[in-house]
């Protein structure tokens, strides 16, 4: 598997291990890097007349020399442009050592139209804001529109975070070595990153195994084992059953979508719990959803007696307030029920039903964190997160992705922290980042459609980090296949053939 990501110091620790286990070596390390760029640039710039390579004091420009000694020997036409020498007997060093070309001053570098600029100026070791000759070259190559191919990573992107300090290089196409790094598929970083290239430099499989990394770009074959395909002898019931709150009499289309959704992901049966004062709009628009009139715990709590749902979706069109807050707190009380079978396996927060808890969020967060509660997910965008996270939301420096683990912590919950680069998090550190996005899911009820899908898998007792991961990932396949003039109506039926072959592909995954 190669979806997992490395942040810096663990691909410091990749070098290191591979280094020590032999019998490559540092610079065997930076020539293999250094030709893979190469490669790339000649691939892709095959009539390159001329390609600038600009080179910083440490590792990555290492790479950079390898990138020019192998450009120039093609025959291309090359110089250098370093912003100082590498420090003597470094890897680096050896590199500038190996390449017959002089370099040139990164402070007067220039450029002519219709040339290459491979950046090689800091990568992983980045550590403050481009300043100086580094960001008068991002101007410079800015202005005249040039290709760039950056290594490992564009120079003032953060590799942990995806931040830019400063300013960046936006790279044409990045070449990054053994495995991606956060920056790579968080904003703004993923955008400066242009086409990814993923190089194998010989650092093995098994050294990264040892790191146990905790984070992946979120793909199928992290939750595929785990999908739901029904039983030979599955009734209704047993493919589980959500339940979904609606809103007053004119906000029941939110629930709605999200019901649909559930159904559509597989739940055997899904209920609209609905105010009295909208049953009949909701009965109006309902056909193969149950629907049954729910105004307080008690007949949530007669719901769950009765009819035994598994999964239940809260906060979608609701509204914020007392009631929401009653309700969200007696469903994570269910699992203290007398009777075991009344158990509820999980609970997708969404919306009002996170800003509801805006003024307390310990309630909450004691509440999931009681034994035998239900799995919590709760599924913010960025100001719902920041109405339940205000301190960890503010943090300057954390990436997004430390940002989602250190709320799924706090709350004891799954955390779907949304945008265009949703990440995804359990209390237990490990985390995703979603990359298979389109911007044709940021129209309205695309998160409530995502709550249902999410509580559709909960229901069939996928475990909540899967389950949410899982709905990420459809959802967005969804979106990015059905394209122009997606609105969010169109969702649930559009998980159907991205839901055809992940059923088809479950087979394959090995299990164990
Ligand atoms: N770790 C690995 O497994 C491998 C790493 N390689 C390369 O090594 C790179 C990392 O090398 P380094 O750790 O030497 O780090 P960098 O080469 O990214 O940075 C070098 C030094 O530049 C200085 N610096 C950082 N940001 C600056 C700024 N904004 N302005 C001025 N100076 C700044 C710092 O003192 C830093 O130590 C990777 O990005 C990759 O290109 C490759 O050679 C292949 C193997
Ligand atoms: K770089």
């Amino acid at each position: 598997m190669s979806d997992e990501l490395l942040t810096s110091a663990e691909m410091g620790e990749a070098d290191r291990l591979t280094i020590a286990a032999g019998p490559i070596d540092g610079i065997g390390l930076m020539r293999r890097a250094g030709e893979a760029v190469a490669g790339e640039v000649l691939r892709r710039y095959p009539s390159a007349m001329h390609v600038h390579v600009l080179c910083g004091p440490g590792n990555n420009g290492g790479d950079g020399y390898v990138v020019a000694r192998i450009l120039a020997g093609s025959g291309v036409a090359t110089t250098i442009w370093a912003s100082g020498a590498p420090r003597p007997q470094s890897d680096a060093a050896l590199a500038a050592a190996e390449c017959p070309i002089a370099s040139r001053p990164l402070s007067v570098f220039e450029a002519e139209p219709g040339s290459i600029v491979v950046d090689a100026l800091y990568g992983a070791g980045l550590s403050k804001p481009l300043s100086g000759d580094a960001a008068r070259a991002v101007g410079v190559a800015t202005a005249l529109h040039l290709p760039v191919v950056a290594v490992d990573l564009p120079s003032g992107v953060s590799g942990d975070s995806g931040r830019v300090l400063g300013v960046a290089f936006a790279a044409a196409a990045t070449v990054t070595f053994a495995r991606k790094k956060p920056g790579h598929l968080l904003l703004p970083g993923r955008e400066r990153c242009g086409d990814i290239v993923l190089a194998d430099i010989g650092i093995g499989d098994d050294i990264i195994a040892r790191l146990q990394p905790r984070a992946v770009d979120n793909r199928p074959a992290h939750w595929l084992r785990d999908f739901p395909v029904p039983a030979v002898d599955a009734h209704k019931y047993k493919r589980g059953h959500v339940g979904v709150f609606s809103g007053g009499p004119s906000a029941t289309g939110a629930a709605r979508l999200s019901a649909l959704a559930a159904a559509r992901s597989g739940a055997g049966a899904v209920t609209v719990l609905s105010p009295g004062n909208a049953m009949t709009v909701n009965a109006g628009h309902l056909t193969s959803i149950m629907l049954s009139k729910t105004d307080d715990v008690a007949d949530i709590r007669e719901f769950v007696g009765e009819r035994r749902p598994s999964a239940f979706v809260l906060g979608p069109g609701f509204g914020v307030g007392d009631k929401t807050r009653t309700f969200g707190l007696a469903l994570l009380a269910c699992g203290q029920a007398q009777d075991a079978a009344a158990q509820v396996d999980g609970l997708v927060f969404d919306a009002d039903a996170i800003t509801a808890f805006r003024e307390a969020p310990e309630i909450l967060f004691e509440a999931a964190r009681r034994p035998n509660a239900p799995a919590l997910v709760m599924t913010p965008h960025e100001g719902e997160f920041s109405r339940l996270f205000p301190d960890i939301a503010d943090d300057n420096v954390s990436s997004k992705l430390d940002k989602a683990r250190a709320a799924a912590a706090r709350a004891n919950a799954v955390i779907v922290y949304k945008g265009a680069d949703t990440v995804i998090a359990a209390p237990d550190g490990r985390a995703a980042i979603n990359s298979n996005g389109a911007a044709w899911l940021a129209t309205a009820g695309s998160g409530d459609v995502l709550s249902g899908i999410t509580a559709g898998l909960l229901a069939q007792a996928m475990p909540p980090f899967e389950a949410a991961c899982a709905a990420v990932w459809i959802h967005a396949d969804a979106g990015s296949r059905f394209g122009p003039g997606l609105i969010a109506e169109d969702l649930p039926l559009a998980l159907v053939p991205v839901l055809r072959e992940l059923v088809e592909a479950r087979p394959k995954v090995p299990v164990g």
